[in-house]
């Protein structure tokens, strides 16, 4: 039983947390089809690709400040009920862009979600500005560019998600130089849908202290002892690989082998409802299938709190609550 264990959580997209049923009373407020993207009650898709299908329509279906700010608020009084002190949540303003939401509008309404879900539970947040991949290098700049600028409290970091298969990290690496000139935190999605070389390159030209998934790396041995040599910091989100078949199963699943090379990890639920998980459920897998101990779970906790983009202040007082 993990129930009892405090948690937190990285790596999760706001969109992506959205429940079938939330979707669904959303795309009839705004007279949305959902056809082909939820049937009986569950998210619709079979691969990457109809997942981002997937994930857009779902996003589709959020088009203001206050859908925003119930979406968050709801996710984060989920996680807080589930022993959950701290949580960052992954924001793609392009995906408000899209519905004719500005970026300062769809952050003013995630962020009203997250003081009202603190106010209520005390579970802190954070947010990270996503650039997606897929939408091509000039708009990952101009995201960047914009991230740089914007000044919000409670936006500390900038991540690049979406389809890895398209381009190179190198075509992407004058965005992560903004962001980083910038002082933000610096994560990217890589070693997901492309191998080890993925996560070299993210090293080589991005030079994160956090890499979302980044599970691929364990095709290279040497790699796996280089990210383990640097401290940097894995996202992983087992139930997300399992169910985009990253790997066949769970008794594939390196995560056990991460953490005996010394990488350090963490556990996460990328897009729960998607992928069937929670955090909850990616705990109690990883102490029921994946066998790791207590003890063991909880220094994957301590690790995504050292890593999390606060201010130290912030660190110390959630170091503090563990
Ligand atoms: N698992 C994932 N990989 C890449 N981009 C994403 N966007 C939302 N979920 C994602
Ligand atoms: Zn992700």
């Amino acid at each position: 039983m993990t129930a009892h264990l405090k948690k937190a959580e990285l790596h999760c997209h706001v969109e992506g947390a959205a429940p079938p049923a939330l979707t669904l009373a959303q795309a009839e407020k705004y007279g949305l089809n959902p056809t082909g993207f939820v049937e009986n009650g569950a998210y619709v898709w079979h691969d990457f690709t109809s997942f981002i299908a997937c994930y857009d329509f779902v996003a589709s279906v959020f088009r203001t400040a206050e859908d925003y700010a119930l979406l968050t608020e709801a996710y984060l009084a989920e996680l807080a009920a589930a022993n959950t002190i701290y949580s960052e949540l992954f924001i793609s303003p392009d995906h408000g862009e899209a519905v004719g939401l500005s970026p300062d509008d769809y952050v003013a309404g995630l962020a009203a979600g997250i003081y009202a879900a603190r106010e209520k539970t005390g579970i802190e947040c954070r947010m990270v500005i996503i650039g997606e991949r897929h939408l091509g290098p000039e708009n990952v700049l101009r995201r960047a560019r914009w991230a740089a600028e914007f000044q919000h409290p409670l936006v500390t970091g900038f991540n690049m998600a979406g389809e890895e298969r398209m381009n190179r990290v190198a075509d992407y690496a004058p965005a992560f130089d903004v962001v980083r000139e910038a002082g933000l935190g610096i994560t990217i999605h890589a070693g997901e849908l492309c191998g080890a070389f993925s996560v070299a390159d993210a090293l080589d030209l991005v030079r994160p202290s956090r890499i979302g998934h980044g599970v691929r790396a364990i095709e290279d041995g040497e790699l796996v002892k280089r990210l383990a040599d640097l401290g940097t910091v894995l996202e992983v989100c087992p139930g997300s690989n399992i169910a985009l078949k990253v790997f066949p199963d769970y008794a594939s699943h390196p995560l056990r082998r991460f953490v005996d090379a010394g990488v350090r990890v963490t556990l996460n639920s990328d897009d729960p409802p998607f992928f069937h998980t929670s955090l909850a459920a990616e705990y109690e897998t990883a102490s029921r299938v994946l066998g790791f101990s207590d003890a063991e779970i909880n220094t994957m906790t301590r690790t995504a709190i050292e890593a999390a983009f606060v201010d130290e202040a912030t660190r110390q007082v959630l170091l503090a609550r563990l």
